[in-house]
């Protein structure tokens, strides 16, 4: 089942679907604050807490948090930053029966803190206490969130101001934000668990989590009488005698995400080293552009860029290789080069291609996008329509965005994946699925969670040469976990 990311507006309609099919806001706090009071009781031993209450309903919830977590024994307060103003959590104030005093808070004045100052509602930059408390409240403090942290904007991650409170954990409802699953955001909320509140899914978001729940049904597992040529060609674009190693990377990538034949496409001087290096990959020289797309005629999905070099020649390669069929994985020296006429790289693309950037090449061929956007999903998003192609924008918190608007944020990015080559064998591992008949923007989106799954797994002291070895523990768990 895919899993939705929610926006705050998306959110609020469902809130308010609900209030109209009958589930008043009311009950939506109480189990709000219940199941937040369930996941602090989990988590922490009964101590000294303070629950800081802001007027609307994320105070709201922090009344229902209090009273629960006291009904437990909890020696607990609530701090309020300003009465309650909305109906909601005037009621839940009205049922907390414990004491309620003003925000006073210091470094080391409770044991735990509870953030329940805004939430969805946060409209302007912190001020005041609340301010106060997010300059010497220290990142290391025992401070769940409820929602987001206070002061955090949840549709983008970044304060709304000059600052917003961090927490250890962060308790959100239903679904989660673009707040929980960017970069700059997850710092803030630190671990985010998910609360379901019976709220209904709103089905029409084209926003996911990349996880296999948004993959797998339509994995390309390989029929019980399946052939190599079955499972599909993918081809590799090497660079010049002494940068050939990115090309096998991404061969070998695909080769063993399960590709059926795989070739690596050498110039005349970079044969030798190639033939050096290859067993099961396969070698084809080609010379003039023409060669190059003669013998990619038969390819399902090609990659080129990883250290083709940058300039005229390889922009040439990516324009006799859009000639064919094939679905083309552009990468590297092959977006760079487009620096100068982005339009002319797009111009040759279709809904099958995919650019998998790094920011920096990103920049390159989008210039000034990332800067102009909220955050990096409407970035990518832009991207992918301006492009008319798939578009991964690599980063610890990597977008994969459809020109259709489909996008996906993967959650388990992992710092080992900073090592020279690992994208060259993320952009095999997208062809090679590709190669298999998966559609683009889902191939990139379980090819990017495989690539980070895998550098999970093997943790410190990762290099690029360990990945394709180890897609088959990632591709186990995938086949064991398949719906029979
Ligand atoms: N979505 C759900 O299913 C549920 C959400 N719940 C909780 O409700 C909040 C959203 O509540 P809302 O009242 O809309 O907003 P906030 O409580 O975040 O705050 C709005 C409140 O605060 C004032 N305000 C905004 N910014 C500032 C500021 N910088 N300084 C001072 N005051 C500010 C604003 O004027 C309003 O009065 C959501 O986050 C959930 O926690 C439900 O309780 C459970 C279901
Ligand atoms: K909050």
């Amino acid at each position: 089942m895919p899993r939705q990311i929610m926006t705050v507006a998306e959110m609020t309609a469902a809130d308010r679907a609900a209030a109209e099919a009958g589930t008043p806001t009311i009950v939506l706090m109480e189990r709000a604050g219940r199941a937040a009071a369930e996941v602090i009781r989990e988590r922490y031993a009964r101590c000294p807490t303070v629950v800081w209450c802001g007027p609307g309903d994320n105070g709201g919830d922090g009344y229902v948090i209090a009273r629960h977590l006291r009904r437990r024994g909890w020696p607990v307060r609530v701090e309020a930053l300003a009465p309650p103003a909305s109906p909601a959590a005037q009621w839940a104030a009205g049922r907390w029966k414990g004491e309620t005093g003003p925000l006073v808070s210091e470094p080391g004045s409770a044991a735990l803190y509870v953030d329940c100052l805004f939430g969805a509602g946060l409209s302007r930059p912190l001020d005041g206490e609340a301010d106060r408390l997010a300059r010497i409240m220290p990142g290391a403090a025992r401070i769940v969130a409820v929602d987001v942290p206070s002061g955090l904007v949840g549709d983008t991650g970044r304060p709304l101001g000059e600052r917003s409170l961090k927490a250890q954990l962060t308790v959100t409802f239903h679904r989660r934000k673009p707040a929980h699953v960017l970069a700059a955001g997850r710092a803030a909320c630190g671990e985010v668990v998910v609360a379901d509140i019976g709220l209904e899914e709103m089905g029409q978001g084209r926003l996911f989590e990349n996880d296999p729940g948004l993959w797998a049904e339509r994995f390309p597992w390989p029929a019980a009488d399946a052939h190599k040529h079955a499972r599909g060609r993918m081809m590799a674009v090497s660079g010049e005698a002494w940068n050939t190693g990115a090309a096998r990377l991404a061969a070998r990538g695909a080769l063993r995400i399960g590709a059926g034949v795989v070739t690596v496409l050498s110039p005349p001087g970079a044969l030798a080293v190639n033939a050096s290096h290859l067993e099961a990959v396969m070698l084809a020289p080609f010379e003039s552009e023409f060669d190059l797309q003669t013998r990619a005629e038969k390819a399902d999905a090609v990659v080129i860029g990883p250290a083709a070099g940058v300039g005229e020649a390889t922009m040439r390669h990516v324009f006799a290789l859009a000639r064919n069929g094939a679905a083309l994985v552009v990468d590297a020296d092959a977006l760079t080069s487009f620096a100068d006429d982005p339009a002319a790289l797009f111009s040759a693309l279709d809904r099958d291609d995919v650019l998998t950037p790094h920011p920096g090449e990103f920049e390159r061929i989008f210039p000034g996008l990332l800067a102009a956007s909220p955050e990096r999903i409407t970035a990518a998003r832009e991207a992918a329509r301006r492009a008319g192609a798939v578009v991964l924008l690599k980063g610890s918190d990597t977008v994969v965005a459809a020109p259709d608007g489909r996008a996906a944020v993967g959650l388990n990015g992992a710092p080992w994946l900073a090592t020279a080559g690992a994208g060259d064998v993320l952009a095999g591992f997208i062809a090679g699925l590709i190669a298999q008949g998966m559609e683009s923007f889902e191939a990139a989106c379980a090819a990017a969670w495989i690539h980070a799954e895998a550098g999970a797994v093997h943790g410190p002291g990762l290099i690029a040469e360990d990945l394709p070895g180890l897609a088959p523990s990632v591709l186990r768990k995938l086949w064991e976990a398949r719906e029979r």
